[in-house]
Order: structure tokens, then C-alpha cells, then sequence
């Protein structure tokens, strides 16, 4: 990770990044607000002089009377002075509202630069690497939120031309008026105080990028309880009173280090200035004083009244300091995810431009390993699986055997760590990733549900031919959704989502049929290879019976790798694979491997157990009711 902020050089390279971004918000606004913020810088030193002259010359204006010169180069001052404030007054507003559209239009482009990022990378690897996803999420908060943002580090630098502007006029007023020693003095009391508060910023920076992982834990725990997902079952099971407390501890765990940090920084500044502020004003105000009698009044009164602005511009910036020590820890991580994007590309090997032929013979995983980026264990060694041509072939095994996995290897969504796998003997590696993709059709799972229209929901699995209504409405009623469909408000137009106007919500099982819709729809568009994960899960038993016969007639022809867990779903596929230990340990039809009495054999026996009424089962059904 890059440190930001350590030394002087730094620091340097910090501010160059900002200044790199400027130029996204538009030469001319970044020229406008440049301009904007020198003009601010120097209303200040203007209305300063200008009421230390109009002080000086009352005297003379007096005697001299109301009709004299002398009282009306007093009321022409005065006008300076006041045009100085209103006009800061005006033009203030106007500097925010720049500063507004130039923090929007840098976050509005570094939003889109890690959504690039994010969506470039063909396979899952970053996604799921814990330094990947810390980047993503610090990046993402700060810039959609705008608080600690690089827009606002942008405007933040740029908010510093005003404040060193108006430093620079009232030394120069005391250097002109008074001494250019004291000047300096004073400058260097301010600029010393100055660094000493923003070594506190970025310390406090430091501590909370530390703590990233808590802020992550905060915003889950928040999501937890804010969101429906989890809501029934926080209900169900009285998680309220658990929930709070968690989420107290955790905000305290992640406070707690602030706070103190934040005390640092406000009690330790506080005191030094004082202490050198004081000490240095002391001795310019007893100069000034031993040398009264040969100052004119101005020179007295600007003296005066410029140092104590001065002495001011040791303060913090509220609207520079924090943004631009925090808001590029955003754009760091923004590039700390696209490297790590990239590094994980560059794992999936050279992309080559092999178009992908009309499938054949075989798809065939050879002597394949795999294991999951930033883990040990091995999850395939050495696995040979043939999925043929136009047939049907089932994947089975226990929980955490691999199935999914084996899918996703398949999508190519992470590319195996050995072997290799091939369609028709070319390592699939050889095509482009998204013309592959187009060739398969994939039901995970945990399948997207998303909140959009049934027809959506089906068309996304040919995004292309999203317009392709009758196509969508066909395979919605072969799924056996058709009445369903017709009973929602708005038909294949009713958006899926119990949130939205006029949404609805399906059931599970009903949802499923949806995934379906969007496989087969995928097939009617170009996919050869349909994968389904779990297709049953929440199908009803009379569904489930009917499925196999049902999606055989629906995806004829088609290549099909069935993974279940419910073996009266995967019984008529034409070859049935038993996954186990990051092997295949038995393959073969139903009846062959029932009759090799195997794994296939015992583990579809326990199975069919559950739904016989053996005597066995129903005294002990007894037994537990009574
Ligand atoms: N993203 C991941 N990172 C690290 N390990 C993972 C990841 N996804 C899965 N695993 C591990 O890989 C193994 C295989 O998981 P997989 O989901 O492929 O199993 P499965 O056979 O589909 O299981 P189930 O029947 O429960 O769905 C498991 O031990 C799991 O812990």
C-alpha cells in the first residue's frame, strides 16, 4: 500500500496527484476558481489597509472638515473597505458552489474509473481477495459519499490559494508598514504551527485507514439490521438486543482510537500555538510599542490588525486540511484495486483470439488443479471429467466437494492453477472470455433475482435480445409460469421487487422457474451448454418429479451438466459423475452404479430411505411425535 503522507517527498507526491486530477473538472472552472480563491485571498488584506487607513486619517479629515479632500479620500477608503467585505460576502458563495461541481465532476469520474475497474476484470479472483475488496469498499464510500472524497481534495488544495494569498498580503502589509524581520517571524510561527497540526491530520488519517475492517464490519452489521434480507430471521430468533450490542462494540472498537487520536491532535496544537503565538506576538506588540512614537496612526493600526490576521491563518482549514490529507486515500485505493485487477489478469494468461468452434465431441476438465487465490487448500488435484456433446451429465457429491467450484472453473470466472480445459481438445483459454461465456449458460445457485421486470429477469440471459418479446413470453410459459404471469399486474411488465410501486414478490419456487426461463432463453440465443446448480432446490416435489423429463424436452439438444444434490433429479442423466476429494471416484449411469454398490449406490439409498415408509422409519416418525 502506498503511505501517503510520511515524508516530505512524500507529501509532495500527494499534492502532484491532486493537482493531476484537476484538469477532469474542466480547464475553465479549475482557471475560475483559481481566479475565485486569489480574489478571496486578497478581500481580506484589502479591507485591512483600507480600515487602517480610513483610522488614520480621521484626524485630519476632522479638522479639516466635511467639504475638504482629506474627508473625501476618508469616504472613498471607506467605500474600499466596505466593496472589500460585501464583495467576500458575494463571491464566497459562489466559490462553494464551484467547488460543489468541481468535487462532483472528479468523484463522478473516479466513480466511473473504479466501476471500470471493478467490471473489467473477466473472472472473480479480485472480488473475493480480502486486499482487493478492502480497496474497493474504502474507495467506494469515500467517493459516492463526497465526504473525504478527491473531488474534495481537489477543491480542497485549491481553497488553500485564498488562505496562503491573504497570508502573504498581511506579512507583506507588516514588512512594508512595520518590520520585515517581524514579518517573518510571524510567518514562520504560522507555518510552524501549521505543521505541526497537519502531522496530527495525517496521523489521524493513518489510524483510521487502520481501521478499515471495522468500518466494514459497521456497515455489514448496519445492513444486517437495516435491511429486509435478514430481517425475518433477526425477528424470528430475538437477534435485536445481540445485534445492538455487537454493533455497539464494534463502534466503540472503532471510535475509540479516533477519538484519542482526534484529542492529539486538537489539545497538543492548541497548546504550542499558544504558547509561540503568544511569545511572538508579545514581542512584536512590545516593539511596536517602544516604537509607537514614530509610527503614523496607520502604520500603528495595520501593523496591528495584520498580525492578528495573521496569527488567525495558523488555524486549522477546515475546508483544505482534512480533504486533502484524507481524500486521496480514496484514489489510492481506486488504484490499488485496479493493480489488483490487473495482477489477476495477467494470472489468466495471455488472451488469444480463437473463435469458438460449434462444440463436437467433448468438453473435458484434464488433470485439472485448482485451489482459490490466497488459500492453501486444494479443491481439485488432478481432476479428468468428460462432459459430452448434446448429453446430459450429472455432478454429485457432498456439500463443499467442489461442484460449484468445478462450474465456475467452467465459466471461466478463475482459470484452474493446473491442467488445463479444453472444448473439442482446444484449452478453452485459447477464446475470448466473453465469447465463451456466450456459449454457456449458467443457473447458479444462488442466482441474481433482480429487481426489474419479469421480462427483464428472463431477457438478461441473452442480454442482446432483450427486445426478443415473444422469444421471453415463449419460455416463460414452456417453465410453466404462464399463469402466474398472467395474474400480476402488469404481466411480464410487473417489476419483481415487493419495494417498488407496483412491484411484486414471487415465491422460491417460482423464482427458480424464472432462472430457468433465463436459460432456456440463453439457449434460443446462441448458448450450447447449459449449466444448472441446484435446479430443484425450491421446486415443489410434484415439480421436481416432472423437472427431469420437462427441461430434457425444453433443452434438446443441448449439452447439460445437472449438479444436485436430490438424486431423483439427476437419476435419468445420460452419465452421472460422483465428485469427491477433488476427484471423480465413480461415473456411469443410475443403474450401473447402482449395481457397482458404490458411493453413488449408498448415498442414493440413504436418500430414497427418507422418503420409504419402511418400519423402521415410521415407528421412529411415531416415536418423535409422540
Ligand atoms: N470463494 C471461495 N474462496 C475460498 N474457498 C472457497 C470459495 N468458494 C468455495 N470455497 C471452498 O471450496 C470448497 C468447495 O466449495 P463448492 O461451493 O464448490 O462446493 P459444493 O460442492 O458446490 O458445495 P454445496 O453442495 O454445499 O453447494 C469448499 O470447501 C468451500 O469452502
Amino acid at each position: 500500500m502506498r503511505n501517503r503522507g510520511g515524508t516530505a517527498r512524500e507529501q509532495f507526491a500527494a499534492r502532484r496527484d491532486i493537482v493531476r486530477l484537476l484538469p477532469r473538472a474542466g480547464r475553465r472552472l479549475v482557471a475560475g476558481l483559481v481566479a475565485v480563491n486569489l480574489v478571496l485571498g486578497c478581500l481580506p488584506v484589502v479591507f485591512t489597509v483600507a480600515t487602517a487607513m480610513v483610522l488614520g486619517r480621521v484626524p485630519a479629515a476632522v479638522d479639516a472638515g466635511l467639504d475638504s479632500g482629506a474627508w473625501d479620500s476618508l469616504v472613498t477608503l471607506f467605500g474600499v473597505a466596505a466593496g472589500a467585505f460585501v464583495a467576500r460576502q458575494l463571491i464566497s458563495p459562489a466559490e462553494r458552489a464551484m467547488a460543489e461541481l468541481m468535487t462532483r465532476r472528479i468523484d463522478g469520474q473516479v466513480y466511473d474509473e473504479l466501476m471500470a475497474a471493478s467490471l473489467r476484470s473477466p473472472g472473480l479472483g479480485p472480488l473475493e481477495d480480502q486486499q482487493a475488496l478492502d480497496a474497493l469498499r474504502t474507495a467506494a464510500r469515500e467517493v459516492e459519499f463526497g465526504v473525504q472524497s478527491p473531488g474534495r481534495a481537489a477543491t480542497g488544495l485549491l481553497a488553500l490559494i485564498a488562505r496562503y494569498t491573504e497570508l502573504t498580503g498581511s506579512a507583506i502589509a507588516v514588512g512594508v508598514v512595520f518590520s520585515w524581520p517581524a514579518a517573518v517571524a510571524l510567518v514562520a510561527t504560522v507555518m510552524l504551527f501549521r505543521h505541526g497540526q497537519r502531522g496530527g491530520l495525517r496521523r489521524y488519517a493513518k489510524t483510521r485507514s487502520l481501521l478499515a475492517a471495522d468500518q466494514r464490519e459497521i456497515d455489514y452489521l448496519r445492513e444486517l439490521a437495516g435491511g429486509a434480507a435478514a430481517g425475518k430471521e433477526i425477528r424470528v430468533f430475538g437477534l435485536a438486543g445481540w445485534l445492538r450490542q455487537r454493533l455497539r462494540d464494534t463502534h466503540l472498537r472503532f471510535l475509540e482510537p479516533l477519538w484519542a487520536e482526534r484529542r492529539r491532535i486538537y489539545l497538543w496544537p492548541f497548546v504550542w500555538f499558544s504558547v509561540a503565538g503568544l511569545t511572538v506576538t508579545g514581542v512584536v506588540f512590545a516593539v511596536v510599542g517602544a516604537t509607537a512614537h514614530e509610527m503614523t496612526l496607520t502604520g500603528f493600526v495595520l501593523t496591528a490588525t495584520a498580525t492578528l490576521s495573521l496569527l488567525r491563518l495558523a488555524e486549522h482549514y477546515p475546508e483544505a486540511d482534512l480533504p486533502t490529507a484524507i481524500g486521496m486515500r480514496a484514489y489510492d485505493s481506486v488504484r490499488r484495486f485496479a493493480e489488483h485487477v490487473d495482477a489477476h489478469e495477467e494470472d489468466s494468461g495471455p488472451v488469444r483470439r480463437q473463435t469458438v468452434p460449434e462444440p463436437v465431441a467433448a468438453i473435458r476438465f484434464e488433470q485439472v488443479g485448482f485451489r482459490y487465490p490466497g488459500h492453501q487448500r486444494m479443491i481439485f488435484d488432478g481432476l479428468d471429467l468428460t462432459i459430452l456433446v448434446g448429453r446430459c451429465t450429472a455432478i454429485v457429491g457432498v456439500n463443499g466437494a467442489g461442484k460449484t467450484t468445478l462450474v465456475k472453473l467452467l465459466a471461466r470466472l478463475y482459470e484452474p492453477t493446473a491442467g488445463r480445459i479444453t472444448l473439442d481438445g482446444v484449452d478453452i483459454r485459447a477464446f475470448p472470455v466473453e465469447e465463451w461465456r456466450a456459449r454457456l449458460s449458467v443457473i447458479f445457485q444462488d442466482f441474481v433475482r433482480y429487481e426489474s421486470s419479469v421480462a427483464d429477469n428472463v431477457g438478461l440471459g441473452a442480454v442482446g435480445f432483450l427486445d426478443d418479446r415473444a422469444g421471453i413470453r415463449e419460455v416463460v410459459d414452456s417453465v410453466g409460469l404462464a399463469e402466474v404471469v398472467d395474474r400480476l399486474p402488469r404481466g411480464l411488465d410487473t417489476r419483481l421487487a415487493r419495494h417498488l410501486t407496483d412491484g411484486t414478490e414471487l415465491s422460491g419456487g417460482q423464482w427458480q422457474r424464472v432462472a430457468l426461463a433465463r436459460a432456456l432463453f440463453a439457449l434460443r440465443h446462441g448458448s450450447r451448454v447449459v449449466v444448472l446448480d441446484e435446479p430443484t432446490a425450491s421446486l415443489d416435489v410434484r415439480a421436481e418429479t416432472g423437472f427431469f423429463e420437462e427441461f430434457a424436452g425444453l433443452a434438446e439438444g443441448a449439452t447439460t451438466l445437472l449438479i444436485s444434490h436430490r438424486f431423483s433429479t439427476v437419476r435419468h442423466a445420460d452419465l452421472i459423475v460422483v465428485l469427491e476429494h477433488g476427484r471423480v471416484t465413480e461415473q456411469g449411469g443410475h443403474e450401473d452404479l447402482l449395481a457397482r454398490d458404490g458411493r453413488y449406490a449408498e448415498l442414493f439409498r440413504l436418500q430414497a430411505d427418507r422418503f420409504v415408509d419402511t418400519p423402521d422409519t415410521v415407528r421412529a416418525v411415531e416415536g418423535a411425535v409422540r
